[in-house]
């Protein structure tokens, strides 16, 4: 549907992350235009404090004022309400299909845990009733989270995860959706039968992708991981990827049994990298989830590849996977974002994510001894927007607030009503972001954009 605003202004307090070390960019009483057909920033005007409608001239001087929309988020009248506008999350690893079983791993670790409960359930959503209910509150329960773009995982099955995209597009979700690939080592009511079967219903879900032609929906070629996939399928999965210069995504070096596993699977290969990288797997659009266990070598092949990784601490946690050092490859200047990983990691919200991994850094500088560990709020912030639109290839596009790029935004306000967050009058600005940051939740959430379109979100009955 077109819009009858061809501009529309955003007003208000915006607050981003520009770079890992830069910490927080606030701009106050600043004014974003956004372009409403393409859903890009074309202007930003900090300290504004005239008539908005100036600045609507500038940018096309024929615009009349009933094409200029503006959405008003200054909360300056009120000393006591904060406010302010922040990128939308980034989730760079997050299994859709697996959204109802949040919370249910008992006592399980990797393997057990995928016999147990994962291959089950996600088999059940071959049925697309089924599928119909669990992908649409996955996306309604991210998005009021305030997660803008996300890297999902779907299923074996090619016509839910065809369903999964056209739902990410109805609700306006910027996403990547990889339809699962596996031919091997799973069980018999959920497996591939062949690598024939597994290309060709992965060739039928780009040609889906192409149909929608929406350009925030995504195919992401997704072989699950190295134990499920023989070599012949991750070789031509490599070669669709390159073939139709689609990102791709999968799981390595998690779990120490999958390790082992994994080297008695490939003999052949040096390490679980190699696996990957010899069947042309790793490139600068490659979503690596996990990677605990990674030696020198395989973090050197990794960066010389620019493939990125997704960190999934709460996962890492809920599965006793392991510790993962994230400044391991912060220092290495490898490309590090957030993911939920849901339902390996309990919940949807990449805020609690970043927490999580702040809280495992802490936990590995106390076992290492070595305070370098330890990755600050705003680290993790960034993490969570800009270092996760870089993992996904889309750095100019979402992540922060600059001119060209998409406005992908979430309203957040601390002092809603059923906030957690209680301010006093002595804190300082950037405490208020931080008391944000560990106490924080949906319920501060209170309006959600991508490509300049507002999103619906569920049950804000406060607002
Ligand atoms: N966390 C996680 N790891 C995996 N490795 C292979 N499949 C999965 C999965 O579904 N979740
Ligand atoms: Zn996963």
């Amino acid at each position: 549907m077109k819009s009858q605003y061809k501009l529309t202004i955003f007003y208000g307090k915006f607050i981003d992350i520009p770079s890992l070390k830069a910490g927080f960019r606030i701009r106050s009483s600043c004014a974003i235009g956004v372009n409403s057909e393409s859903g890009s920033i074309v202007f930003i005007q900090e300290n504004f404090h005239d008539d908005l409608l100036k600045l609507a001239s500038n940018w096309d001087p024929n615009l009349k004022h009933d094409e200029v929309k503006i959405v008003d988020c200054n909360n300056n009248n009120n000393n006591n309400s904060y406010a302010f506008l922040f990128p939308g999350f980034v989730d760079t690893h997050i299994h859709a299909s697996q959204y109802p079983n949040n919370g249910l791993f008992g006592k399980m670790s990797l393997l057990e845990w995928l016999n147990e409960y994962t291959f089950p359930l996600e088999n059940k959503l071959k049925d697309l009733n089924i599928a119909k209910i669990v992908y649409s509150k996955v996306i309604e329960r991210t998005l009021s989270h305030g997660t803008t773009t996300a890297a999902y995982y779907a299923t074996i099955h090619l016509e839910s995860t065809k369903l999964l995209a056209n739902l990410c597009s109805e609700y306006n979700q910027r996403s990547f959706i990889g339809k699962i690939c596996m031919n091997q080592n799973s069980p018999a009511y959920y497996v591939e039968p062949s690598t024939d079967t597994s290309i060709n219903l992965t060739k039928k879900f780009i040609e889906h992708i192409n149909s929608i032609n929406n350009p925030k929906i995504n195919a992401i070629i997704t072989p699950r991981f190295a134990p499920s996939c023989d070599k012949d399928l991750l070789c031509n999965l490599g070669k669709l990827a390159k073939q139709y210069e689609l990102p791709i995504q999968t799981h390595l070096s998690e779990n120490l049994n999958e390790l082992e596993w994994v080297h008695d699977l490939f003999p052949e290969y040096a390490n679980y990298t190699e696996v990957y990288n010899q069947n042309g797997l790793l490139n600068e659009k490659t979503i690596l989830a996990h990677c605990i266990y990674l030696n020198d070598l395989e973090l050197n092949t990794i960066k010389s590849k620019n493939s990125g990784i997704a960190h999934c601490p709460i996962s890492n946690s809920c599965l006793s996977s392991g510790l993962c050092s994230v400044r391991k490859f912060l220092n290495k200047g490898i490309k590090v974002g957030l993911g939920t990983d849901t339902s390996a990691g309990y919940t949807t919200s990449i805020l609690e994510v970043a927490r999580h991994a702040h809280m495992v850094s802490r936990q590995l500088a106390s076992v290492e001894g070595n305070d370098d560990c330890k990755i600050s709020v705003t680290e993790c912030l960034y993490l969570a927007t800009l270092g996760g639109a870089y993992v996904m290839g889309l750095q100019d596009q979402v992540g922060s607030f600059e001119v060209n790029k998409q406005f992908d935004c979430q309203l957040i306000n601390l002092t809603v009503e059923g906030s957690k967050i209680d301010l006093f009058p002595w804190d300082k600005e950037t405490e208020k972001l931080e008391k944000w940051f560990f106490n924080g939740d949906d319920r501060n959430v209170q309006a959600v954009w991508v490509g300049g379109q507002e999103c619906g979100i569920r049950s804000k009955s406060y607002l």
